[in-house]
């Protein structure tokens, strides 16, 4: 059985030394190459606490090692900062990259999108791997047309770079697809502190809460008349996400086109 070359960026953090432990499991993957900053030179089965696979930890990605080890695939959980780049070095040397950092914006995703384009070498970027948090969009869409007022908490751990989270930016970009254009709350309301009423998404506003213990959390408050409805969804470890990488990985295999959301994957 031919079997999936994947590499993997930001083998070193959290979600990294997950999807290695992840691929280590899989029958029809091969984990090829690791990247990432500081574990440069390290056995990547070392980090992920396992017993050393005979992979040393690349500092820097490039084309000529993505080549090296014939990757079909590079797996991307980095940060915000790194990743465009990464994406450009996959695309490039024709590996299909599949993304879980968040934090790229309409431009970078643009960029991505014209290298698809030009190179006929496809990408996968999804904000959230978790198939609850896919149920959360489609219910808080659903939702959202008939409760128009609605706000969106996300809390995560106090290392997270970015905020609000990319997945609560999808959920008020689903929401905003289905309810009619209104200011949250009261039309004459100040903030006596800035920041205090959340970023406004149209109107939509997230609060984004940093605190250590938390993974990832997620929820979406509707009010009505005498009424009010929540939905929530909890990764209570990483663990969570794994399947959907995995699943991920196997349909963007040879892909040549653009696919975001992890939703154009489970029907
Ligand atoms: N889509 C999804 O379902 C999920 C997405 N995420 C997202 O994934 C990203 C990573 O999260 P998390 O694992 O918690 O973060 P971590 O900080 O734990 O891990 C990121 C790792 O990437 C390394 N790194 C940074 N730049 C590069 C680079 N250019 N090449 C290779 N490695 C690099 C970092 O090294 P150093 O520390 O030295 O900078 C670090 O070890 C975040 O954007 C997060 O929002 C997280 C969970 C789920
Ligand atoms: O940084 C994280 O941890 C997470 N990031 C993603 C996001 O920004 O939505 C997904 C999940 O919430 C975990």
């Amino acid at each position: 059985m031919k079997k999936i070359r994947v590499m993997v960026a930001g083998a070193g953090g959290k979600m990294g030394q997950e999807v290695v432990r992840a691929l280590l499991r899989e029958e029809d993957m091969a984990l090829v190459g690791a990247v990432d900053v500081k574990h440069q030179g390290r056995d990547v089965g070392y980090i992920a606490g396992n017993s050393p696979l005979g992979i040393d930890v690349l500092g820097v990605l490039t084309a000529e090692s993505l080549r090296e080890v014939r990757a079909d695939i590079l797996v991307d959980f980095t940060n915000p900062q790194s990743v465009l780049k990464n994406a450009e070095t996959a695309i490039a040397a024709g590996v299909v990259p599949v993304i879980g950092t968040t934090g790229l914006d309409e431009a970078e995703i643009g960029k991505i999108r014209e290298l698809v384009a030009r190179e006929k070498v496809g990408a996968f970027i999804a904000p959230n791997f978790a198939l609850g948090a896919i149920l959360m969009l489609r219910f808080a869409k659903e939702a959202a047309r008939f409760f128009p007022h609605v706000e969106i908490i996300e809390l995560h751990h106090d290392e997270k770079l970015d905020a609000p989270s990319g997945t609560a930016l999808k959920v008020a970009e689903w929401i905003g697809e289905v309810r009619a254009k209104m200011a949250q709350g009261n039309p004459n309301e100040y903030e006596k502190l800035p920041g205090a009423r959340g970023a406004d998404i149209d109107g939509i506003h997230i609060h984004s809460v940093r605190l250590p213990g938390y993974i990832a959390h997620h929820q979406v408050l509707f009010g009505g008349s005498g009424q009010a409805l929540t939905i929530r969804h909890d990764a209570f470890s990483r663990e969570t996400y794994m399947p959907g990488v995995m699943l991920a990985i196997r349909k963007s295999y040879q892909s040549t086109k653009l696919t975001i959301g992890l939703e154009n994957f489970l029907d």
